[in-house]
């Protein structure tokens, strides 16, 4: 059983006492009240003094033993009444049913209206066959990838600490257990609204998206291309966050590796950070989860697999939206906004400001140059960066085996009409990305309750475009042995 934590006098400012919830708001059928259950020994591995000042919380509370005992579920707050909420969705392009918060638990919104989540905080009515836990490997990566996500500019849920427990877990191996308290400003899914649609409960589907609405897209009311259609207005809206979305994870080669729809974000943030993976060499077909055999997720898939997983959503609105054709066209926008916006980032990223006749050829002969020789697709960007400051290009161009290819690609590149930015290229070209042995050299650290691997890797992509001089080992490419790290769905 939880305790609730009576604060002292003294502690009475640090910590809010209404940790209100809009989903609570909305009724019993969207959710289940319950306790956090207790993991033994909580001790920290890490936590952000700058999510705690996001959300509205006091950094100096975030050291407190207090909130070691709250953020990993074995104690309240006063004012906390904790839920797990229920969707369903479609998993690997199959309807997947009733799924629903299997391990999270929400806290409450904290003052800055932000929602506040466990993760890996025990079982819930959701769980179906799962043991409610997360293990301290993927708590890591789910926390790093979180704060390297904001770093980069990319909209993503945050992450206000990572908290582990000698209990045992048992994965493929006995592991153990730890707790992420992440924030969002809507934890809200594809799959919620799904949920309700597949269950034909349309005063609840009517419910929810017009609570998203109000709080989150309230120009849907009054949108000129949807007279007197708020819900096509939101799906369009959505799709549109979407598609900005995917062409940042496509630019910054980020590879999500779960993208079912039950992990796609109604805000359009990057959710659930379970087998991702940053791009070594630049593989367009790079599959990164090695539970997904058929390579439905691949790097190149993913802006395909968003629009599959927007039109579920549209099916779910279609109660709401009325005709089919007006669903269809509020989606329509998602193929125009993707590529615009994955060229605007692209642009950004070779120094151009503004956009000119011929860039998506340029783009296109540098991106399958860059496939045909594998070449690192972070190192290439900064390298690059570097060469257009500097006007030494050698580099950059010592990481194309096809060097008179790069010389023709180079040569067209530097003649159009705007030179590139070099400072708009460094602030568009990460120096550090969390690359897959980054995170595993930081595990393997935390596993021996050494923590110092995650606060440096924090540090340094809390800031991914600084130069962080002394930690250039960070931004080198991956050792031979990072190619056989396997991440599989097993978290
Ligand atoms: N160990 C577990 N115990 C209980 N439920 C689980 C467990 N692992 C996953 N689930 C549930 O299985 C479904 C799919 O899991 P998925 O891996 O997409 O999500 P997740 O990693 O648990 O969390 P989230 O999407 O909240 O970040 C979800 O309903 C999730 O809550
Ligand atoms: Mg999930």
């Amino acid at each position: 059983m939880t305790d609730t934590v009576t604060p002292p006098a003294s502690a009475e400012a640090a910590t809010p006492t209404a940790w209100p919830s809009r989903l609570a708001d909305l009724g019993p059928a969207f959710f289940t009240h319950l306790q956090p259950t207790p993991l033994p020994q909580a001790h920290w591995v890490a936590h952000s003094p700058a999510v705690a000042r996001s959300l509205g919380l006091d950094p100096d509370w975030l050291a407190s033993e207090e909130a070691l005992q709250v953020l990993i579920g074995n104690a309240l707050l006063p004012g906390m009444k904790p839920l797990a909420s229920v969707y369903s969705g479609h998993q690997f392009g199959v309807w997947a049913g009733q799924l629903g918060d299997g391990r999270a638990i929400l806290l409450g919104e904290t003052p800055a209206g932000h929602e506040l989540q466990l993760k890996g905080s025990g079982r819930t009515p959701y769980s179906r066959g799962g043991d409610g836990r997360a293990v301290l490997r993927s708590s890591i990566r789910e926390f790093l990838c979180s704060e390297a996500m904001h770093g980069l500019g990319i909209p993503t849920s945050r992450a206000l600490s990572v908290i582990g427990s000698p209990a045992p877990v048992r994965r493929e191996t006995i592991e153990t257990a730890a707790v992420v308290a992440r924030s969002a400003p809507s934890f809200i899914r594809f799959g919620h609204f799904e949920h309700f649609a597949a269950r034909n409960d349309l005063v609840s589907l009517r419910q929810l998206a017009d609570q998203v609405m109000d709080q989150h897209f309230p120009a849907c009311r009054t949108h000129p291309r949807w007279p007197g259609q708020p819900y096509a207005a939101l799906l369009e809206a959505v799709s549109e966050r979407t598609a900005h979305l995917l062409a940042q994870w496509q630019a910054v080669g980020f590879c999500h590796g779960v993208m079912n729809t039950d992990n796609m974000s109604i805000l359009g943030l990057t959710l659930d950070y379970g087998p991702f993976q940053f791009l070594d060499g630049f593989d367009p077909g790079h599959v990164c989860n090695h539970s997904d055999t058929q390579g439905r997720y691949a790097h190149n898939k993913q802006p395909n697999i968003a629009y599959w997983n927007l039109f579920c959503l549209a099916q779910a609105l279609l109660p709401l939206i009325g005709e089919e054709d007006t669903a269809v066209a509020a989606l329509e926008s998602y193929k125009t906004v993707y590529p615009a916006a994955f060229e605007a980032c692209l642009r950004a990223k070779l120094g151009w400001h503004q956009g000119a006749q011929g860039d998506t050829e340029l783009i296109e002969t540098l991106l399958q140059m860059l496939a045909r020789h594998r070449v690192d697709y972070t190192i290439f960007w900064r390298r690059l960066s570097h060469a257009v400051a500097s006007g030494d290009f050698e580099p950059v161009r010592d990481l194309i085996l096809d060097r008179a290819a790069f010389d023709d690609w180079r040569q067209r590149y530097l003649a159009r009409a705007q030179a590139p930015d070099a400072a708009l290229m460094l602030r568009s070209n990460p120096k550090f990305v969390l690359r897959n042995h980054l995170g595993e050299q930081a595990i393997r650290k935390a596993q021996n309750q050494d923590f110092s691997e995650v606060q440096t890797l924090l540090k340094l992509l809390e800031r991914p475009f600084e130069e962080h001089p002394g930690f250039e080992a960070y931004a080198d490419f991956p050792p031979d042995w990072a190619s056989s790290i396997e991440i599989s769905c097993s978290s």
